[in-house]
């Protein structure tokens, strides 16, 4: 049952049992121009479809391949990464054990709705929206422990165990993907060394996001969860390998002048890499933060797991000064990822756009004026 709040809008908290449903009721049925959902726009030919890098290639193969991904597609799969199938295979179950529990457990693991992050609850970015999303979400930040706790007060370990390894297999993976890219940038290994967004890697909290998202009887009139970008430097997700739901926001410059919703087709132990906002900020806009968003299916539920890279909160981001072009200068100032989410909890999509500074030259243009 879901429930209403005192506005009578639907309550955020609300939660469904969708099993018992045939129709989506009105608090989750999206409005048409949000949704937007173009079902020929899922076929796209193979030519553009979006890049499948194998990291067990030489490195002189796979860094132009994730340089040339990131600054078209803001995204990338990743086969041959070393995680093993058990892993992720793993992590799916825990994440499935724990969404199968009813309704009045999960609930005790409850985000805090003054502004907690860890926890029960719809995606942060629900709160953006006046209508629902057709999925439950459990953050986890750090330790998952306490939470686990309220869950299975007597056998928790499992399902932390689980979340601890796979943080650990995510934390050394996002280093690997995230020096090939910088690479891809024109830096040296040496020169990664000194710029900094690795630096304290290892201390850095790990933050899973897992989501599950339910059969639906109507699939075409809501949303699993809606368009955004990650905030991180990058995020690497783990999606069930047989129900499609990811999909990215793709310009082809070439073909379309309108960019498309692209399908992102689950691969049996591939992951997919998104480029965060971080990321986009430190190449100075040059590979780009990628749309996304999850849709549902009929039939089948959908599991995905997210980890989300990003810097220690105090290291400051900004555009790394060996690839900003002086005549343009940085489009970004530098930013703490801490307070980059806070205006992101304020801006959603806009974030990026509200802390971009004018480029140098128009600036100059500016003052030359001023004068
Ligand atoms: C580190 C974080 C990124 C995130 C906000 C958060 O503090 C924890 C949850 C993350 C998540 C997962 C689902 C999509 C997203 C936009 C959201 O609502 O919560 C991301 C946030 C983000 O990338 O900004
Ligand atoms: O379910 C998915 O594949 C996408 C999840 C996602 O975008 C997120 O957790 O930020
Ligand atoms: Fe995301």
């Amino acid at each position: 049952m879901h429930s209403l709040s005192v506005s009578g809008q639907p309550s955020l908290l609300c939660q469904l049992e969708w099993k018992s449903l045939n129709q989506v009721p009105d608090s989750h049925i999206w409005p048409p121009d949000l949704l937007h959902h173009h079902p020929t726009s899922n076929i796209i030919p193979p030519s553009s479809s979006m890049p499948i890098i194998d990291l067990t290639a030489a490195d002189s193969v796979v860094i132009p391949l994730i340089g040339r991904a990131c600054e078209t597609w803001g995204a990338f799969q990743i086969t041959g990464h070393g995680v093993p199938l058990r892993l992720l295979d793993l992590v799916e179950a825990q994440t499935c054990r724990l969404f199968s529990l009813p309704s009045a457990h999960k609930l005790r693991a409850q985000r805090s709705p003054s502004g907690g992050v860890t926890g029960y609850g719809p995606a942060l970015i629900s709160s953006f929206f006046s209508k629902l999303f057709w999925s439950e979400g459990f953050t986890i930040v750090g330790s998952a422990q306490e939470d686990a706790r309220k869950l299975w007060p007597n056998c928790f370990n499992d399902f932390c165990s689980a979340m601890e390894e796979y943080s650990k297999g995510m934390k050394d993976l996002s280093r690997r993907v995230i020096v090939l890219m910088l690479r891809s940038l024109g830096l040296s290994e040496e020169d990664i060394d000194e710029v900094g967004p690795l630096r304290g890697h290892d201390e850095v909290e790990p933050v899973l996001q897992l989501n599950y998202y339910p059969p639906c009887p109507e699939p075409d009139r809501t949303m699993g969860l809606a368009d955004h970008t990650d905030s991180s430097l990058i995020t690497i997700i783990h999606q069930s390998s047989c129900v499609t739901g990811l999909q990215l926001l793709h310009h082809d410059e070439s073909d379309n002048p309108r960019p498309q919703w692209v399908e992102v087709p689950p691969i049996s132990g591939a992951l997919v890499v998104n480029v965060g906002d971080l990321f986009h900020i430190i190449s100075n806009g040059r590979f780009h933060t990628v749309i996304h968003r999850a849709i549902v299916d009929r039939t089948w539920s959908r599991i995905s797991v997210a980890y989300f890279c990003g810097p220690l909160a105090h290291f400051k981001v900004g555009p790394i000064q060996k690839i900003v072009d002086p005549n343009q200068g940085p489009a970004y100032p530098g930013i703490t990822w801490p307070k980059y989410l806070s205006l992101k909890k304020k801006l959603h999509n806009e974030t990026l756009a509200s802390i971009r500074l004018p480029l140098a030259a128009k600036r100059q243009d500016d003052e030359k004026k001023v004068l």
